[in-house]
């Protein structure tokens, strides 16, 4: 029985893959009404952890169930769900309004909806254009359209700004923050904060197939105090000056320099000035945040968790304490860093405050921004914004019940009705291309969300009176869910 609630939850999965563990005990919530940003590096293991998510690939243990349910039980997850793993896949020869169409009827929607959704993306005056033409942003915006044709509760979306140029980034950001703003769950993947940090809220931060960080974003930044750092012309001196005026954070660098949280450039100025202590330098140095998704990302955290740091006196060197880090930013505690004994070393509050194993708050959420009429092109511009304007169902929140089907559901046994973006047309699926463990019939009735597979011969310009019938696996995977992505 689904909750209703449209809250992801991530629970110990798993996902081995021969020898390597792609996803190893991974646990986070999505929760709705807000943007969450599941970050990582190249090969972290995010996408397969949203393809066992959407049911594509079996977990070798735990689970991820949506509204309280694996992906397979969700009744009409079309309707629940809409899904971008991959903007491929579709019809070259299709134009972009019957390649809706398509998914459309397939989920037993009316054309208008084709319309409704070209409208939202931006893309409404190239809908006659075939896909194939199209460039990579065009893609995206195409699969965007595709996931919202079902009015979904929840989005999931691959690196949805991958091939967007910066004015598609933006309106994406607003469109995605609107959308969340009316009670609606995202779920966005990316290896670069910086492309996204200004559009989520929460952030999962995966590492090696592990979470390093779940919390909101806001709480990250906190974590990351300013700091003064300051060239004393003796910094033991110093040290102890600060110390006695209760300022404990000081951290001494290998340039000789001290680091110094939890004071301000004249606090610090006037105790050195009182013990007599000359300053050659003082600056103080802003967080970086960038930085440390690198540091969580690139494992030297862990490294750095375990670090007994040694006496200031004895400048001892820590061996294997991790892989030598750049030297470009002081934040960094290379092995050079040596801490006071007594003192609090710079970042090791940190993983106790930031990692939140319980459910992020969301009382600071803002208020939805209407998106901006996409500035794709000039034409759609034109085209876009007014029917953007007055059709959205993203423009105003509705916390009390903020999901509105925007047709009646199709009929229990329809034979298709897959996550939009996600389940290409039927010619193009084998019945194999299932997930690991369900019955053919079993995911005819409740297909499975997949890449955009490279669409098969064109059936015709027109769109199909019949539905699709949609499977699970895109071609070139392998059925049983363990094919890796395209
Ligand atoms: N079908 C597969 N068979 C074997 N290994 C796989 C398969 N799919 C993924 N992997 C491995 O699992 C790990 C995680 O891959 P995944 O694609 O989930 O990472 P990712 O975080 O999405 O990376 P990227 O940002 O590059 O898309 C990688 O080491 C990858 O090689």
């Amino acid at each position: 029985m689904q909750d209703g609630s449209g809250r992801i939850v991530v629970r110990g999965l798993t996902k081995n893959f021969g020898q390597v563990a792609a996803v190893q005990n991974l646990s986070f919530q999505v929760e709705p009404g807000s943007v969450t940003g599941f970050l990582g590096p190249n090969g972290a293991g995010k996408t397969t952890t949203l393809r066992m998510l959407l049911g594509l690939v079996n977990p070798t243990a735990g689970e991820a169930t949506i509204n309280g349910q694996p992906f397979h039980r969700l009744g009409n997850p079309g309707r629940v769900v809409g899904a971008v793993l991959e903007a491929q896949g579709f019809h070259p020869k299709r134009s972009a309004i019957n390649h809706l169409r398509v998914y459309a009827a397939a989920m037993g929607l009316p054309d208008q909806r084709a319309i409704e959704v070209l409208q939202l993306v931006g893309l409404a005056g190239a809908g006659m254009r075939k896909a194939g033409g199209f460039s990579l942003g065009m893609k995206q915006r195409l699969a965007l359209a595709t996931a919202l044709l079902g009015d979904p509760q929840v989005l999931v979306l691959d690196e949805p700004a991958n091939g967007l140029d910066p004015e598609g980034i933006a309106w994406l950001r607003t469109f995605l923050k609107s959308f969340a703003a009316t009670g609606r769950t995202v779920l966005i993947s990316s290896h670069l904060l910086a492309e996204v940090e200004q559009t989520i809220d929460q952030v999962v931060i995966v590492s090696r197939g592990q979470t390093v960080y779940y919390g909101a974003l806001d709480e990250l930044r906190r974590s990351q105090q300013s700091r003064v750092l300051v060239q004393p012309a003796d910094a033991q001196a110093l040290a102890a000056a600060l110390q006695e005026a209760g300022i404990t954070a000081v951290t001494p660098l290998p340039d000789g320099r001290l680091a110094v949280v939890d004071a301000t450039v004249q606090q610090v100025g006037d105790i050195a000035s009182k013990a007599g202590i000359a300053l050659y330098g003082v600056q103080e140095e802003q967080a970086d945040l960038e930085q440390l998704f690198f540091r969580l990302t690139s494992g030297q955290w862990t490294g750095q968790q375990g670090y007994a740091p040694p006496g200031f006196d004895s400048g001892q060197q820590v061996s294997g304490f991790g892989s030598p880090v750049p030297q470009a930013s002081p934040y960094q505690a290379g092995p050079q860093a040596v801490q006071f004994p007594q003192q609090q070393p710079y970042q090791q509050g940190y993983p106790q405050q930031g990692y939140q194993q319980q459910a992020p708050q969301y009382g600071a959420y803002q208020a939805p921004v209407a998106p901006q009429a996409p500035q794709y092109q000039q034409p759609y511009q034109q085209q876009v914004q007014q029917p953007y304007q007055q059709t959205s169902p993203y423009q105003a929140p509705q916390p009390t019940s903020p999901y509105q089907a925007p047709v009646p559901p199709p009929a229990p046994q329809a034979p298709v009705a897959p996550v939009a973006p996600v389940a290409p047309p039927a010619e193009s699926q084998p019945p194999s291309a299932l997930s690991e463990e369900q019955p053919t019939q079993a995911v005819a009735e409740q297909p499975k969300p997949v890449e955009v597979a490279p669409a098969p011969p064109p059936p015709d310009a027109q769109p199909p009176t019949t539905p699709d019938t949609p499977s699970g696996e895109a071609p070139g995977q392998d059925s049983t869910g363990e094919g890796g992505k395209a």
